[in-house]
């Protein structure tokens, strides 16, 4: 229902005139409904109607939103927020209008026609819009910076809010390049307050927010990050017989609600997703190998409760305002405290008793350091900046180790790790630790058991991942951060384009002042989709359907998965293997698995496929193999009428043991020499490194991409590991 400027218009007084309380909760109570103001929020509102910097801490579901949007009711003019999703502004947008308040925002997304309007607005001198959102690449640009200028010239800006404004700090777990442009606001726009927004920075990425926004004299409004209304759990996958189960039941014993579960890797994703599917949990699949049609759709049906479940992976993130989430899961171990507080705290945003689950695995713990450890090395040759970026990495994942393998109230970890002190019997008994503490002691002690029989070398945080792989294998994606930029992606291309001031190249910006681990690996993630783009000729790419797996496609990545098999040769040399046929096989079960459901899932898939055979265990891969192929088959006695791969483990010497044997088995080539030929003859496609991709940005120049580097990390789903040490 469209509500009456009526308030609004009664309140606004002259210049300098305070709004009083009463009329800023008449503005609540009539546009919003709200009775009252929560937490801090009247006071950052009178702060900045005042004229007053802000800096707000509150936590998430806190209602920062509120203290931009009353202002902007308050007076005549424009309140400008700056956001970092189109999708957030979007649906704030939405809803503010849905409300009857004049709100509009501005992305590469809109029409031109859409855009000349609102620019018609704002220069009307006499504008009718309160709230106008934008995106800091829009800022950043010297036409929109020009427009906003003149506005401010005729003292039509009221206030500057900038929402997540941890985004614009490097030691943030979100930090974005573009928030940087921010920092020139204070200077080119005198005189405007400015409100910080956050709800997740530790105290030196507050520091970091108010000096690069050079705040004045800020006030500092900062509530408890505990989220009282969340319970919080973990679980350990390691002394489970199917964690898939076990998340099953846990969200039917709580019936019909809403709920996210976060994966790593968007196969996790589909695939839990369709386990619960076909177990009656109504959910679905969501990341960003999916098309923007498709997950606006899948968060239309989440929003409007035709899906109880997203599997998801950090793709699904900020701005996601459902009010009723009622449990939130992390199906593996989340990089940071801070992404983890985040992600959680979608959760109960109406204060409503609610739960976070996390599943802990050792081997997800182990992935992560592996990436983490990774960057780390090397960084190393790199700058110091680098290193302390990566040191920062391993050190915020370091806490949300302690958070599942330490016993101790969960809640006062979570706390503590933003600086928060507080006394355990703070919890009440609202985290597993605190309800029943005898039992998850239990389950850590068995945890050590299963780590040590599984002969995990110890739970001690952070072995050397030098060991586990050389610095060549970081060219492999690695989609966490891909995903979470992914959205970085969905606000920046046409904004940047109309960047004058800025920098011509986003890649080359940011290889000054990006250093951060999730920068290098967007690009990577980069690399590897235009790796696969680039691989067919371009005549072809534009005549097949976008979604069509091709031939050319699947040859490619045939090739891929065997090119990693070569590369990881000394690991699998335990192995007599035949890498070409290896490779076909779990080609075809790619395809066999995903081929129906398109390119993105199948080329997800494969790029699952390939950081598993970096990461996998001879053991893995035979059993793998194995399992691949027809039934009656068996790989462990392959014979020359099987044309499927033949595999032995390690310790298998005794029974396929040398060339010899092969040629008795009536094999006509060895295996061994199948692995000559493979290391000798084959042509393998081309993986930009890192840098090449960076170089051969120009879209027409791809060619020249020759070195080859290889994947990191390893999939979540291993199934020896499901043993229960009792
Ligand atoms: N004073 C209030 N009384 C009741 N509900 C409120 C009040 N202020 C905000 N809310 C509600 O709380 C919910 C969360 O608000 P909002 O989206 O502004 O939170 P946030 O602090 O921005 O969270 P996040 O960090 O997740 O972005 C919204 O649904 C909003 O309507
Ligand atoms: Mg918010």
């Amino acid at each position: 229902m469209k509500k009456s400027p009526l308030p609004v218009q009664n309140i606004c007084g002259p210049e300098k005139q305070k709004i009083g309380k009463e009329a800023l909760v008449k503005l609540l109570r009539w546009h919003f409904g709200h009775s009252e103001f929560r937490g801090k929020q009247l006071e950052a509102i009178e702060a900045v109607l005042s004229g007053r910097d802000c800096f707000c801490l509150m936590p998430t579901g806190g209602g920062k939103s509120l203290c931009y949007q009353i202002p902007a009711l308050a007076k005549t003019g424009i309140v400008l927020v700056v956001s970092p999703l189109i999708a957030l502004m979007e649906n704030q947008v939405m809803a503010l209008k849905a409300k009857g308040i004049a709100a509009e925002y501005l992305s590469s997304t809109q029409t031109a026609q859409v855009k000349s309007k609102i620019y018609e607005d704002i220069e009307s001198g006499k504008p009718s819009l309160r709230l106008l959102y934008v995106t800091p690449e829009l800022i950043a640009t010297s036409g929109f910076m020009s427009k906003l200028t003149k506005i401010h010239a005729r003292a039509l800006l009221n206030l500057i809010a900038i929402d997540e404004a941890h985004c614009i700090s490097t030691w943030g777990h979100d930090f974005r390049p573009s928030y940087r442009k921010l920092s020139s606001l204070r200077n080119r726009l005198p005189g405007i307050p400015l409100l910080a927004l956050t709800a997740t920075a530790v105290p030196k990425v507050q520091k970091d927010v108010m000096e690069s926004l050079s705040l004045h004299n800020p006030l500092v409004l900062k509530s408890s990050f505990n989220r009282p209304n969340i319970y919080y759990e973990v679980r350990y996958k390691d002394l489970m017989d199917d964690p898939y189960a076990d998340l099953c039941n846990f969200l039917k014993s709580h019936g019909d609600i809403c709920g996210i579960v976060y994966c790593l890797e968007r196969t996790t994703c589909d695939d839990l997703a369709s386990h619960l599917s076909k177990h009656g949990v109504t959910c679905a699949a969501y990341h960003a190998g999916l098309n923007s049609k498709l997950r606006s759709s899948i968060l239309d049906d989440w929003i409007s409760a035709k899906t109880q479940v997203v599997v998801a992976t950090v793709a699904f993130g900020m701005g996601i305002d459902r009010k009723d989430v009622r449990i939130v899961c992390h199906f593996n171990i989340p990089k940071s405290m801070e992404a983890f507080y985040q992600e959680s705290g979608r959760a109960g945003r109406d204060q409503l008793p609610s739960r976070s689950l996390l599943y802990y695995g050792v081997d997800d713990r182990k992935r992560m350091e592996f990436i983490l450890g990774t960057a780390k090395n090397n960084k190393s040759q790199s700058s110091s900046l680098q290193d302390d970026t990566s040191k920062k990495s391993l050190a915020d994942f370091r806490q949300m180790v302690e958070y599942c393998e330490n016993s101790g109230c969960r809640r006062k970890k979570i706390l503590e790790s933003f600086g928060e002190q507080v006394p355990a019997s703070l919890c009440g008994k609202t985290c597993d630790a605190c309800k029943d503490p005898h039992l998850v002691s239990k389950y850590l002690g068995e945890l050590t058991s299963a780590c040590t029989f599984r002969n995990h070398s110890s739970r001690i945080f952070i072995s050397s991942s030098a060991n586990l792989h050389d610095e060549e294998q970081i060219s492999e994606f690695w989609s966490r951060d891909e995903e979470a930029s992914g959205s970085e992606e969905d606000i920046s291309d046409a904004d940047e384009n109309l960047d004058v001031d800025g920098p011509k190249n986003m890649f080359e910006s940011r290889s000054v002042t990006n250093s951060s681990l999730n920068d290098r690996i967007e690009l990577l993630q980069r690399a590897e989709e235009s790796y696969y783009r680039n691989d067919l000729p371009d005549k072809q790419v534009h005549k097949i359907d976008k979604n069509n797996i091709t031939e050319a496609l699947r040859e490619a990545g045939k090739q891929r998965l065997l090119n990693t098999m070569k590369q990881n040769q000394q690991k699998l040399d335990v192995l007599r293997i035949d890498y070409e046929e290896s490779a076909r096989t779990l080609e075809n079960e790619c395809h066999k698995k995903y081929g129906k459901s398109g390119k993105s899932f199948y080329l997800s898939q494969l790029a699952s496929t390939v950081r598993w055979i970096s990461t996998a265990n001879s053991e893995e891969l035979v059993n793998r193999l194995n399992s691949s192929q027809s039934p009656g088959c068996s790989a462990m006695t392959a014979k020359s009428d099987c044309s499927l791969p033949s595999v032995s483990p390690s310790g298998g010497k005794s029974m396929v043991t040398d060339d010899e044997k092969l040629h008795d088995s009536g094999v006509s080539e060895t295996p061994l020499r199948a692995l000559q030929h493979a290391s000798e003859d084959t042509k393998l496609p081309p993986i930009p490194s890192f840098s090449d991709f960076i170089n051969s940005r120009n879209p027409n120049d791809n060619k020249n991409l020759k070195s080859r580097k290889q994947p990191p990390s390893r999939d979540h789903k291993n199934p020896d590991k499901r043993v229960r040490n009792q």
